[in-house]
C-alpha cells in the first residue's frame, strides 16, 4: 500500500498554520486546503444573501453545492468574513455538510496538507503528522491587525484583539467539533517565534514525525 502522508495544522485565528503549511505543503510538493476559507466561504454567501443562523436548511444547501473555485476571492479574507465564518461553523449541520470534501481531500492518493481547526481531531485523526498551531491573543491580533490595516488604515488593533477573543472563544466553546489540540499532536508556540524560526521548527516536526512511521 503507498504511503500517504497527510499533515495537519490547527490552531486559532492568525497563529501562523496557514503560513507554515503552506511551506510545509511545497516543501513535500503536496497539495495544500486552508480549510477556513471554505467557512468563510459559507460565512460570506449567508450574509451576501441576507440569510439569518436560523435558516438552517438554505445554510447547508450553500455549503453542500460550494464552488471550490470562489475560494480565491480576495473578500474571503477580510475581517467580517472572518466573524461570519465563525458563526456558521458552530453550526453542526454545515459543519456536516462540508466534511466529506475535506476527508476525500486529505485521504487523496500521495498526501496532503490542510490547515484548519479539527483537521487532526475530526477530518485527518489518522494523519501521521499534526501539529497544532498557537501564540498569545496579543500577539496574533497584532499580526492579523498588520495584514488587515493595509485596506482598512482606520482599523484599530483593540477592535482585532476583541474580535480575535471572541472568534477564540465561540471556536474553543461550541459543541461541534470545537478548536482543540489533538492527543498526538505537537505543540507549536510561535508567540517568541519570528517567521523564519518558526519554519524551522514546523520542518523539524514533521522530519522527527514522519521518520516515526
Ligand atoms: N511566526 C510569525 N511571526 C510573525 N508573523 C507571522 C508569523 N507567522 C505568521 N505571521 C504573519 O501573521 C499573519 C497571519 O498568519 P497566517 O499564517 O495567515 O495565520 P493563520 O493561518 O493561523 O490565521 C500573516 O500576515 C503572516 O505573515
Ligand atoms: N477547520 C475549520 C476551519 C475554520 N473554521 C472556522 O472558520 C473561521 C475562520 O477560519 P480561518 O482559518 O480562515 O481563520 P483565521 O485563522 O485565518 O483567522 C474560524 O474562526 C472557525 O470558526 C472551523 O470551524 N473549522
Amino acid at each position: 500500500m503507498t504511503y500517504a502522508l497527510i499533515i495537519a495544522f490547527d490552531g486559532p485565528a492568525a497563529s501562523g498554520k496557514g503560513t507554515l503549511a503552506s511551506v510545509i505543503a511545497q516543501d513535500y510538493d503536496l497539495p495544500m486546503l486552508d480549510t477556513g476559507l471554505i467557512y468563510r466561504a459559507v460565512g460570506f454567501l449567508r450574509a451576501q444573501r441576507g440569510l439569518t443562523l436560523e435558516d438552517v436548511e438554505q445554510l447547508v444547501e450553500i455549503a453542500r453545492t460550494l464552488d471550490t473555485q470562489t475560494l480565491d476571492n480576495p473578500e474571503l479574507r477580510g475581517r467580517e468574513a472572518g466573524e461570519w465564518a465563525s458563526q456558521v461553523a458552530a453550526l453542526p449541520e454545515v459543519r456536516e455538510a462540508l466534511k466529506r470534501f475535506q476527508i476525500d481531500f486529505a485521504h487523496q492518493p500521495g498526501g496532503a496538507v490542510l490547515d484548519g481547526r479539527d483537521i487532526g481531531t475530526v477530518i485527518a485523526p489518522d494523519a501521521p503528522v499534526k501539529i497544532f498551531v498557537t501564540a498569545r491573543a496579543e500577539v496574533r491580533a497584532h499580526r492579523r491587525w498588520l495584514q488587515l490595516v493595509k485596506s482598512n488604515p482606520d482599523l484599530a488593533y483593540e477592535d482585532v484583539l476583541a474580535d480575535i477573543r471572541l472568534r477564540d472563544e465561540r471556536d474553543s466553546s461550541r459543541s461541534s467539533a470545537p478548536l482543540s489540540m489533538a492527543d498526538d499532536a505537537v505543540l507549536l508556540d510561535t508567540t517568541d517565534l519570528g517567521i523564519e524560526a518558526a519554519i524551522e521548527h514546523a520542518r523539524r516536526i514533521v522530519r522527527d514525525r514522519r521518520g516515526s512511521f
